[in-house]
């Protein structure tokens, strides 16, 4: 299905945000690990969400749900011996449950994505589950993968740290559950740093105990330790509402988003200041920000590592401000559904933007007078290349049709509902 975005000059109204992506598959996760029942209120539903469920249920979770719950009885340390898992094309699934499988005898990912998930790659989390005795069959590091596990050891455990930050986020989910105390060190850099303060947050939540080091690049994580059943509250997502947030602020928009926690550990929350640093007037207060968009932005610079899944958004908002914007640090653009740098770049030039690449860095030339629009965008399976070309089109003189714009499904289903419940002149396609 395609999506054809018309040029409107204003939004208006209130939405409430979308259910965070990340804790939901966490609180899924820490849920699925414990032995008794746990509740989750307020889940996020879409793919990479669905996809978490549905892989702990053929781990041998019961789940049970309702419009406001997600109900689950885990399996503790003891997964079922499933022959094959299907994570769709969520990364970060994918990478915690490769951790959780090293418990299995014998289990396959398989590679439903080829173009997307199947390009990325896991070695560094290959690398680190074969330092505690899991045998693995891979195709040069990427899907699909097969893990043969059983009794995975602890101990001194390295893992680089420099194409993503999930692969520590799955050693920090499945180290509690060893007999062996173990030591994470964190090898190279560390990408995404912020995120792992989430994974660290959910699982003190479940009654894990880690010793981090201030920097997160050491870790002592007893042995022995049991996840406990626990009620979860979903707080509501940044990245995806980064996208809703731009579109207010290219426009003329007066827009109220409400579940956005002002103390939240979700890096994008750094949305809502750099989009002040681009001087768009707004406020944030009691989980609720209010866009007043008068269309005028101001060029930014902004250490992008630390918002990872809002730099495509504030990218868009970049396209229409006075002046160039310089986001760096975002090398770790190029590992997730497509090459985020590269690719993204290449479909904001299409629909008119002035943009260059570094190895690093996404460099925009703000054109204040508008892009043309009048083209064709490729989706590159990227839900948030979707959400953010749409904030080009609102803007652009011109529509644009997006192809393949279901893929938006892979974080936030509802996006277009939320945009035409603003306003937005965007309409599926088949
Ligand atoms: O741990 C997580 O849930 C995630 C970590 C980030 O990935 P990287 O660490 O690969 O940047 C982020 O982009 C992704 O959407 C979700
Ligand atoms: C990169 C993302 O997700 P994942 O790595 O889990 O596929 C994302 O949601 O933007």
């Amino acid at each position: 299905m395609d999506v054809i975005v018309t040029p409107t000059p204003t939004l208006q109204g209130e939405i409430q945000a979308l259910s965070s992506k990340n804790y939901t598959t966490r609180y899924l996760l820490v849920a699925a690990l414990a032995e008794g029942t746990s509740t989750i209120y307020y889940p996020a539903h879409s793919e990479d969400s669905d996809a978490m469920r549905r892989c702990i249920r053929d781990l041998g979770a019961i789940v049970e749900e309702d419009d406001e719950k997600i109900v689950i009885t885990g399996f503790g340390r003891n997964p079922k011996a499933v022959d094959q898992l299907d994570v769709g094309n969520a990364g970060a699934v994918l990478r915690f449950l490769m951790a959780i499988a090293s418990l299995c005898p014998d289990v396959t990912f398989i590679n439903r994505y080829p173009d997307s998930l199947g390009k990325r790659p896991h070695n560094d989390l290959i690398d680190a589950l074969g330092q505690m005795g899991v045998k693995i069959e891979h195709n040069e590091g990427k899907l699909p993968i097969r893990i043969q596990g059983g009794a995975p050891k602890g101990g001194k455990i390295q893992v680089s740290g420099n194409v993503s930050s999930q692969f520590l986020s799955a050693l920090l989910f499945l180290t509690p559950l060893l007999e062996e105390d173990s030591e994470i060190e964190v090898l190279h850099d560390l990408k995404s740093k912020v995120v792992v303060g989430q994974t660290l947050e959910v699982l003190e939540q479940a009654g894990i105990v880690i010793h981090a080091s201030e920097d997160l690049m050491h870790y002592r994580v007893p042995g022995n330790q049991k996840y406990a059943a626990k009620n979860y509250v979903v707080q509501g997502d940044y990245p995806g509402s980064a996208a809703i947030l731009a579109a207010a602020a290219v426009t003329n928009s007066d827009v109220i988003v409400h579940r956005l926690e002002e103390n939240s550990k979700q890096g994008e929350r750094a949305v809502v200041d750099v989009l002040r640093m681009m001087e768009v007037p707004m406020t944030h207060e009691n989980g609720i920000v209010h866009v007043k968009g008068n269309g005028k932005l101001k060029a930014v610079e902004f250490d992008g590592d630390k918002a990872t899944d809002a730099v495509l958004a504030m990218v868009a908002a970049a396209v229409f401000a006075e002046g160039t914007s310089r986001f760096y640090d975002v090398e770790n653009l190029r590992y997730k559904e497509c090459d985020r740098i590269t690719d993204y770049l290449n479909e904001l030039r299409k629909a008119g933007a002035n943009v260059e690449e570094r190895q690093a860095e996404i460099i925009v030339h703000g054109r204040p007078e508008g892009v043309e629009g009048g083209v064709e965008i490729n989706a590159h399976y990227d839900h948030r290349v979707i959400m953010a070309l749409t904030v080009v089109g609102l803007r652009a003189k011109n529509p644009i049709r997006i192809r393949d714009a279901h893929h938006v499904a892979k974080s936030y289903p509802i996006y277009f509902d939320h945009l035409k419940a603003l306003g937005a002149n965007v309409e599926w396609v088949e």
